[in-house]
């Protein structure tokens, strides 16, 4: 082993007992279980719904209160603790204005806080001390390890126990201590969160997700085609930025754009006005409870029209720079038959409606006016200099990536593209031609390419972060073609429909998912596939589990958009040290409902896979990387001390 990576080793284990505690140290924790990973997808902007999750776990935080009082109590009991941990701020004030005098309130307090301790420790019987402490709250991490770890058998010290709580009810720091131990309960329950892709789009709020995420202990995203469609905007792509835009119109999310990330959209809605009326086809969607008034709609509806033309015609020269995404079928401006109303597609002629041509130039559609592109280069600098996007977008970057190998799995937002006899889909970018995991790192490569040459419009890397939204090679996106513009302008639901690519059927197929897994040098007896991206069709009968087992689709909808379609408000997935477990939610109301009803999303679980025996830490990628230091450790020990 190289002599001077042990010499800086031995700067930091300076004793031969430093190294053999560490030793010790490192052998006893990867021989625990291993912990819980968490997997989410398809957040798309509902941060309501996704902080629930968080808060009960996918409702491993119910079951380890159950666990532990089932015998003793009841149903609303064990509802109403557990909505207490879920949002204890909130749940507390309830309490107060159930509670009639200040006597009943601290007994309240006094049983609840031993409670709240016995869940703990039962949360925490995997882990170890070292690793509880950090998840206590900071200022009372000295009471709370003395009661959690009370060794009296004597009974000597109830007195000084009792004594502890009393003082913390009459000093008043009951509400914080309880408030404290229910977030140190929710962040036991769960070790690592995976989050499949789409945090963006559609809903509301995906930077209040993106601030939850970034504060979040231990976390990794793969990303899906709506996360990189940001991402491509941040880095300079003007056709990325266009649809952002336009997706934040069509769902009335411009606050998004304007408030939340202080981009300018003054120019763009001087263009609007000046160009575009009222289209049915460009109304935005509005939420059940939005209070948009009408001379808003209207002006949504204006912004909407002039975006996507702006989109349209940005998409022209790319398709044309780069003949090998082949995407020439979607050169639409240029089949329009702009006297007759009509457009050419796949040799068939369908009339347009709800047209809004305006702005284009029959003879050169892709050209834009100059006022266009005056509102393109100030919203792309007003991007680019978005402090709040710049942070979410680094940090997309930093924990996110096109897909993951984690403890044995396969992690991808959308497909491995396929054809139809399920070979690894060719694609050419250049001369080279790529296919299956040498694809997606050359995606990848471009992406992170792009996004550190933020200057660079028009390079290949950047029309290539476009091409992961859009592209039939694309796995993220898994289509042969967006048909926005048809959606828009042709009445024939026949044109709106998008082709899927092969993997959505052969996916069911065992033996194409165990070659996926090979292709990654995954072992396909214990991996699985986990993908989002297709919101799968409760209602229909579609099963999230597919391939014997080897595959599980977890984007049952937190799209409220998309709730009608899949007839439940998501699926999330838990992996344990027993096996995996998947989690059926039904739709989330908002947390007044939680609180005042004490009834918590009703999740249906279901089992995956069962381990046959325990996992364990040394079996999973952290404890491979403890493995390494343990073995790092073991030479240092040879080389340094043992001579
Ligand atoms: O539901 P909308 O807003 O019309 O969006 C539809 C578009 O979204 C997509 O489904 C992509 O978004 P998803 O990744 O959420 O599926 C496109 O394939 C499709 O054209
Ligand atoms: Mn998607």
């Amino acid at each position: 082993m190289d002599e001077q990576f042990l010499d800086l080793l031995a700067e930091k284990y300076d004793t031969e007992e430093k190294v053999i505690t560490e030793i010790i140290n490192l052998e006893a924790i990867s021989n625990l279980p291993k912990g819980t990973e968490h997997f989410v997808s398809d957040l798309h902007g509902e941060f309501h719904a996704f902080q629930h999750v968080l808060r009960n776990g996918s409702g491993n935080v119910k079951e380890k209160i159950k666990d532990l009082f089932r015998e003793v109590w009841t149903d609303n009991e064990i509802n109403d603790f557990a909505v207490l941990v879920y949002y204890p701020e909130e749940k507390i004030q309830l309490v107060k204005a159930d509670l009639c005098n200040k006597q009943a309130l601290n007994r309240w307090y006094r049983q609840t806080i031993e409670q709240m301790l016995k869940l703990i420790s039962y949360a925490s019987s995997k882990y170890t001390r070292s690793k509880l402490r950090k998840a206590l709250p900071e200022q009372f991490v000295y009471i709370v390890e003395e009661l959690l770890y009370k060794t009296d058998l004597t009974n000597n010290k109830d007195s000084y126990y009792e004594e502890i709580y009393q003082q913390i009810i009459s000093l008043g720091q009951a509400d914080k201590l309880i408030i404290g131990l229910a977030y140190t309960t929710q962040s036991l329950v769960v070790d690592h969160l995976h989050v499949v892709g789409d945090i963006y789009d559609r809903g509301p709020d995906p930077d209040k997700i993106m601030d939850t995420l970034i504060n979040y202990p231990s976390v990794d995203i793969q990303w899906g085609n709506h996360d990189v469609l940001w991402i491509g905007a941040y880095a300079g792509s003007l056709v990325c930025l266009a649809n952002i835009i336009r997706i934040c119109a069509r769902y009335d999310n411009l606050d998004i754009v304007e408030d939340v990330y202080g981009i300018n959209l003054r120019p763009l809605l001087n263009l609007a006005e000046k160009y575009y009326d009222n289209n049915p086809a460009f109304r935005p969607k509005l939420q059940a409870d939005h209070n948009a008034s009408e001379q808003e709609i209207l002006q949504i509806t204006k912004i909407h029209q002039a975006i996507a033309l702006i989109q349209f015609k940005l998409e022209i020269p790319i398709i044309k720079r780069r003949p090998y995404f082949n995407m020439s079928e979607r050169l639409l401006l240029e089949q329009i038959d702009y006297d007759k109303n009509e457009v050419k597609i796949g040799g068939k002629t369908y009339p347009l409606e709800n047209t809004c041509f305006a702005t284009v130039n029959p003879q050169q559609p892709e050209q834009l006016l100059e006022e266009e592109q005056q509102v393109m280069e100030k919203l792309l600098f007003s991007v680019q200099h978005s402090e709040k996007l710049a942070r979410h977008m680094n940090f997309l970057m930093k924990k996110g990536s096109l897909y993951l190998k984690y403890n044995g799995n396969l992690l991808i937002h959308g497909c491995i593209p396929l054809d139809e006899e399920g070979n690894m889909q060719e694609m050419q970018i250049n001369d080279k031609t790529y296919s299956g995991r040498q694809l997606l790192d050359v995606f990848e490569d471009y992406l992170r390419y792009a996004f550190a040459h933020p200057e660079e419009t028009d390079d290949l890397a950047t029309d290539m972060v476009w091409y992961i939204w859009t592209g039939e090679c694309s796995s993220l996106f898994g289509k042969r073609e967006m048909t926005t513009f048809e959606r828009y302008f042709i009445q024939d639901k026949e044109t709106h429909k998008e082709r899927k690519n092969p993997y959505y059927h052969l996916r069911e197929n065992e033996e194409i998912c165990r070659k996926i897994l090979l292709e990654f040098d995954l072992n396909p007896d214990h991996g699985h596939v986990i993908n989002g991206h297709t919101p799968v069709k409760e209602i229909h009968g579609e099963n999230p589990v597919k391939a014997n087992g080897k595959m599980v689709v977890i984007d049952g909808g937190f799209s409220k958009a998309y709730q009608s379609t899949t007839g439940i408000a998501g699926y999330t997935l838990l992996y344990n040290s027993f096996g995996m477990q998947l989690v059926a939610h039904k739709k989330f109301n908002s947390k007044e409902d939680v609180l005042c009803n004490g009834t918590d999303v009703l999740s249906v679980k279901r089992l995956v896979d069962k381990e046959l025996e325990r996992k364990l830490v040394r079996e999973t990628n952290v404890g491979g990387e403890l493995l390494q230091k343990i073995s790092n450790l073991k030479n240092l020990l040879e080389y340094r001390y043992m001579k």
